[in-house]
Formats: structure tokens, C-alpha cells, sequence
């Protein structure tokens, strides 16, 4: 052995050798020629033939990743060194050739983007391969703010994601998909040239018509009535009395609670009351889309598929009972806002626009509300949890809270008790703050745009039509040329909660969202204090100012979430109503260690906390 070990040392030598200064084989060395005799008679023979085959194989493989890389590094600096004005972004580097990127943004979405983003740096979008297809992931605030500009709402889509959701995630049968393909329409109310499709047809178009329309205006102040409403109603019901209750879980409390409330103020009681399990099902379904997004046949995940279909039939049922019982063509500028059979005008419209198009079966139009659901809650109720769980665990900010509620409640000629005026409510400035804070920290997605027939230019870089563009919250939301940190003597790092982060005090040069450039500030501020004398003012203000590009847990422009009203009043009101009835005390983790961001949820929005968040609570004595 130790023989073998020591000739194939010299015969390595002497190859490098023999490449390194010419040697012939005629010099080299007969035991190592003899060597050689034997090794090849040995392959020959196929004694050491299959042994070292797979040593082939493997350096084979290893040189193509290897080679790969190189050869996308050199891509990448090339591209990155290239002044030339309205190139395409440079390619990330990858190992595996086809797939490129593909393995670890499936693997692991979060770590790849963020690394990907740090490596290239804000102001760089970067070109991902996934397999046969090419994505673009763009990272500047004012590349997001040109993307959500309303020349690129006028030639962009978000097919891609859309299409890809449908089927993978809501199982919208594969036969439909193609006529939600086929709409190359857009969302305005006249459509693209050589769209070519029907006005009845226009599916994008009339979905986001119906949803804009029924979730601002009347239709809102209906919706978020409705909402509070109910959870009123299920707080005075609850088995809570003067005694303090041991609740599991603050998230699990709410995913019952609020859910509920949401689900009858948008589809009216019947779907959950024909199917009892609904609310575990979709939490489950939740749980689970990591797993379905990837679209992988049902055999190799049936749980997730049959628990999405017990959904699907639970909708259907009630989409059945509903018709048998009321009118969806109700939609008339005197017809009820909300009726208990289909619940909001919302649903009653999406029914009729939809029975008009001759490929929407009931299975679609399922996947279609199940879709609907799943956006109305899926956010909402997990940014709910951490905004609930921030102002519970600092008591200076539930007093400073409280305050903010209490000034909203003025007394009524009708009731005895004082009444909560829910405008002045939602425009307190710290309840805004607090829940913009929540927002830009706990929700975590991808919002995708892609040029529909002419490439698209953002900056110095182009964009070639039909290749998906996303962008990512989390990283605007922790830009730091984009927001401010706090300053030396009183740091708020951006991936920690800082309640006051959207105010501004009118005697704090430095407070106020946006990034200052510390010492400039300080002086202007200083010479302009000297220099004027300044009204009083009152208070601080919410502000958004500045920091457009770097808050879009909402997305933008035209696709902007047509829910954002309702979801910051359902937040906002939520917790007035629960601090309304209950008093609240969250319990030390056993641990030690605080709740986290489950960024496993990344890029479908709201951030579940990693672990249980136990609490007490006892009903408020009036
Ligand atoms: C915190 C809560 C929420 C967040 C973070 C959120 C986020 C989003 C985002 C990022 C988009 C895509 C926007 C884009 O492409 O630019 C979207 C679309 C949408 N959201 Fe929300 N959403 C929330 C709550 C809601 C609620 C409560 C509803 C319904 C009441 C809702 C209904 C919708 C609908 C229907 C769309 C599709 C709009 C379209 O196709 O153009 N969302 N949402």
C-alpha cells in the first residue's frame, strides 16, 4: 500500500514534469513505466475499471460546476465593468448549468435574494436563471418608484405570478388557465391595441375594477362596519370574565377570532357555518403553500392537495347555497352593500362578471375566492399579531396607545356609553406609525412586474419584454440610504421595531422615516430655529415622505393592493376593539428568547412569528 502510494507520487511528479519542462517517455523511470503497465492492464482486465469510472463521473460533474461558475463570474464582471447605457443587468453567478439560480431560490428564497442583493448592491439589478427562464431582481428605491410609475403600469403584468399562483397554489384547473393567459388586455378601461379579446373576457381588468370599486368608498366603510362589527359582537360573547385567562397563543387567538370577522364581513356566515372546519383547513392551507407553490405532483404531497380540496368543496357549497338563495346580479347602486347569502357586493360582483365568460366553471370560480380569501387575511392577520404583540410588551407605548383611543371616543345621544369615532381613529399618528412600522418589518414578498411587448428602461439597464422583474419588500424595506437608523446616541437598526420610526416631532430634526445626513440636518435646523420664530406645534405627525420606494408591502402603481384601506383599518381596529373589552398581559417565553420573523413564509407576505406568543387576559372593568 504504502508502496503503491509512494509510486504514484513519483509518477505524478514525473507527468508534471514531463508537462512542465517537455521530458519524454522514453526518461521516464522503468518502475514507474512498469507501474503504468500494470494500472492499464488492471483496466484492461476491468478489475479497477468501475471503481475509478465513478472517480471520472465525479471529477466530470465537479469540473462542469466549476467551469460553470467561472464562466458566469466572468459574465457578471464583464457586465458589471461595462459603461455601455441601457444594457440588460448583469447575471448572477451560478454553479449548475440549465438551472442556474433555480436549486437555491427554491431551497432557500430569503438567503439567496439577500446575499444575491448585498453582493450587487442596491443601485445593480441583477439577472437570475431559473432553468429555461431568466428573472431580473431589482433592488433600488428608484428603480422600484420608475416600475410603479404609471408608464410602467400602462406596459407591465403580473401574469406570471398570477398564472403561477392559480394553478399551484388556489387549483384553478389547468384547462382555465390558458383564457386567463390569453387576456393581453391590461388593466385599463380601454384595452391594449391587438389585444384582440372580448370586453366580457377581460378578466385582469374586471377583477381589478370590481376590487377597486367595492374595497374604497361606500364599499369600504360597509366592509370594515361589517368586520368590527362581528368582532364586537364575538368579544361581549367570549367566556372572558374579571379573572385573567391563559391563552396559548396571541397568533393562533387571532387566526380564530379575526379571521372569522373578516371571512363574514366579506362572504357573509354561511361558509363558515356549513363547514366547521374551514378556519383550521385554511390556516393549514397557509402552512402549506410553501409546499404547493412548487407545484409538485400530488403524489409526493397529498395532505397539502386534500386539504386545499376539502377548501375548494367548502366554497363551492356555499357559492351553491348562495345562488339558490339570493340575487349576485344585485349590484345596482341601491342594492344592499352586504347581504348574508354572498356576504360583501364584492363577491356578488366577481360572481356576475364571471358568469359571463363561458370558460369559468364553479371549480374556477372556487380557486378564484379561495384566492380572494387567502389575500384578505394571509397578511392582514399575521402583521395584526406582531402590531398587537409590539404595543402589548412596552408599556409606555400601550399608555401612549390608550391615549390615542381614548381621545377617538366622543359620547353619543344614543348610547350611554362614549362611542369611538373610527375616522379620527385610523389618522392617529402614533397608530400609524406603529402600523406602518409593523408592516415595513413583518411582511416579506415579491411583488413582479413584466413588460408586456416592448422592452422596458429603468436607469442605465433595459429590460427585454416577457421576463418577470421582482421586487422585493424586505429589501426596500431594509435599505438603509433609504430610512432612518436613529442617530449614535439613540440607534433604531432597521431590522428592530421602533414605534416612533413615522413620526415627526416638530422639535426633532432627526426623527421623521427618512435617512438623514446627520450633521447637514442638525445645522439647517439650527439656523432656521435661529432665524425664525416658529409657530407652536402640537404633537407629532405621521409621515411617509421620502421613503415611497422603500415601503411597498403594498406593491404600487395601478396593481397596488386595492384591500391596503381596509387591511389598516382592520389592523387599527382590531386592536381597539380587543383593548375595548379585554385588558392584555403577554407571558415571558420559557425560553428567554424572543418570537421571530419565520422567514420560511418569504416571499408570500406576512410574517408568522416562529414560535407561540402565550398571554393572559381578563375582561376590562368599565
Ligand atoms: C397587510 C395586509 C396586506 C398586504 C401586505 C397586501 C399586499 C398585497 C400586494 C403586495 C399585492 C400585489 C400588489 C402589486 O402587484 O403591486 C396585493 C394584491 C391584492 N390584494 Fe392585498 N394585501 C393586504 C391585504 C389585503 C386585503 C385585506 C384584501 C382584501 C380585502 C386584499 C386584496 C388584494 C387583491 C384583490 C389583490 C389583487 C389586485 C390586482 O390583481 O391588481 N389585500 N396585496
Amino acid at each position: 500500500m504504502a508502496n503503491n502510494i509512494e509510486i504514484s507520487r513519483r509518477v505524478l511528479l514525473e507527468l508534471r514534469d514531463a508537462l512542465r519542462y517537455g521530458v519524454c517517455y522514453d526518461s521516464v523511470s522503468t518502475e514507474v513505466k512498469q507501474w503504468q503497465d500494470l494500472r492499464i492492464g488492471n483496466y484492461l482486465s476491468g478489475r479497477t475499471f468501475q471503481h475509478d469510472w465513478r472517480k471520472v463521473i465525479g471529477l466530470c460533474i465537479a469540473l462542469t460546476f466549476v467551469s460553470t461558475y467561472t464562466i458566469t463570474l466572468l459574465k457578471s464582471t464583464i457586465g458589471l465593468r461595462s459603461k455601455k447605457h441601457g444594457r440588460e443587468p448583469p447575471i448572477a453567478p451560478y454553479w449548475i448549468p440549465f438551472l442556474g439560480n433555480l436549486l437555491p431560490l427554491i431551497w432557500d428564497p430569503f438567503t439567496h435574494c439577500d446575499e444575491t442583493i448585498k453582493r450587487y448592491g442596491y443601485s445593480t439589478p441583477v439577472r437570475l436563471r431559473l432553468g429555461p427562464f431568466k428573472m431580473y431582481l431589482v433592488s433600488g428605491a428608484d428603480h422600484y418608484m420608475t416600475l410603479f410609475s404609471n408608464k410602467a403600469s400602462r406596459c407591465m403584468n403580473t401574469k406570471g405570478a398570477v398564472l403561477l399562483a392559480l394553478e399551484n397554489m388556489f387549483g384553478t384547473p389547468s384547462n382555465v388557465i390558458p383564457f386567463y393567459a390569453a387576456d393581453k388586455s391590461g388593466v385599463n378601461s380601454t384595452p391594449l391595441p391587438g389585444s384582440g379579446v372580448q370586453p366580457e373576457h377581460r378578466i385582469t381588468y374586471l377583477q381589478v375594477k370590481a376590487a377597486h370599486k367595492h374595497l374604497s368608498g361606500t364599499g369600504l366603510a360597509q366592509m370594515t362596519g361589517s368586520f368590527l362589527n362581528i368582532l364586537e359582537r364575538r368579544f361581549s360573547e367570549a367566556q372572558v370574565g374579571p379573572e385573567w385567562v391563559d391563552q396559548p397563543d396571541l397568533y393562533a387567538f387571532l387566526q380564530n377570532e379575526v379571521f372569522r370577522a373578516a371571512v363574514e364581513a366579506l362572504c357573509g356566515p354561511h361558509l363558515l357555518l356549513q363547514s366547521p372546519t374551514f378556519v383550521e383547513d385554511f390556516w393549514q392551507f397557509v402552512t402549506d403553500v410553501p409546499t404547493l407553490i412548487k407545484g409538485l405532483p400530488r403524489w409526493m404531497s397529498p395532505g397539502p392537495y386534500r386539504n386545499r380540496q376539502r377548501l375548494l368543496d367548502a366554497v363551492k357549497k356555499w357559492h351553491r347555497y348562495a345562488s339558490e338563495h339570493s340575487d349576485f346580479s344585485r349590484i345596482g347602486i341601491n342594492d344592499p352593500e352586504w347581504e348574508p347569502y354572498f356576504g360583501s357586493k364584492l363577491i356578488r360582483a366577481r360572481q356576475e362578471y364571471s358568469s359571463k365568460m363561458f370558460f369559468m366553471n364553479k371549480d374556477a370560480l372556487a380557486a378564484e375566492d379561495l384566492g380572494l380569501i387567502f389575500a384578505t387575511n394571509t397578511n392582514a392577520i399575521p402583521s395584526l399579531s406582531w402590531f398587537i404583540y409590539e404595543i402589548c410588551r412596552d408599556p409606555a407605548l400601550m399608555a401612549r396607545v390608550h391615549r390615542e383611543i381614548d381621545a377617538c371616543r366622543e359620547s353619543s345621544a344614543e348610547s350611554n356609553k362614549p362611542v369611538l369615532d373610527t375616522n379620527a381613529l385610523y389618522n392617529q399618528p402614533l397608530l400609524q406609525s406603529i402600523y406602518a412600522e409593523t408592516l415595513r418589518l413583518r411582511v416579506a414578498l415579491i411583488v413582479t412586474r413584466t413588460p408586456e411587448q416592448e422592452e422596458f428602461n429603468v436607469g442605465q439597464w433595459t429590460f427585454p419584454p416577457k421576463r418577470v422583474i421582482a421586487l422585493s419588500s424586505r429589501t426596500g424595506a431594509m435599505n438603509p440610504n433609504v430610512w432612518n437608523a436613529g442617530t449614535p446616541e439613540d440607534p433604531h437598526p432597521l431590522d428592530k421595531f421602533w414605534a416612533d420610526r413615522f413620526l415627526i416631532y416638530p422639535n426633532d430634526p432627526m426623527s421623521g422615516p427618512l435617512r438623514k445626513d446627520q450633521t447637514d440636518i442638525k445645522n439647517d435646523y439650527m439656523s432656521k430655529c435661529i432665524s425664525e420664530t416658529k409657530p407652536a406645534e402640537t404633537g407629532p405627525r405621521f409621515s411617509m415622505e421620502g421613503v415611497e420606494g422603500g415601503w411597498i408591502p403594498y406593491g404600487g402603481g395601478q396593481r397596488m393592493c386595492p384591500g391596503r384601506h381596509f387591511a389598516k383599518q382592520e389592523i387599527i381596529g382590531s386592536l381597539a376593539t380587543l383593548l375595548a373589552h379585554f385588558e392584555i398581559k403577554l407571558k415571558e417565553p420559557k425560553d428567554g428568547i424572543e418570537p421571530e420573523c419565520d422567514m420560511r413564509y418569504f416571499p408570500f407576505g406576512g410574517l408568522p412569528p416562529t414560535k407561540d406568543i402565550p398571554f393572559s387576559l381578563r375582561r376590562r372593568q368599565l
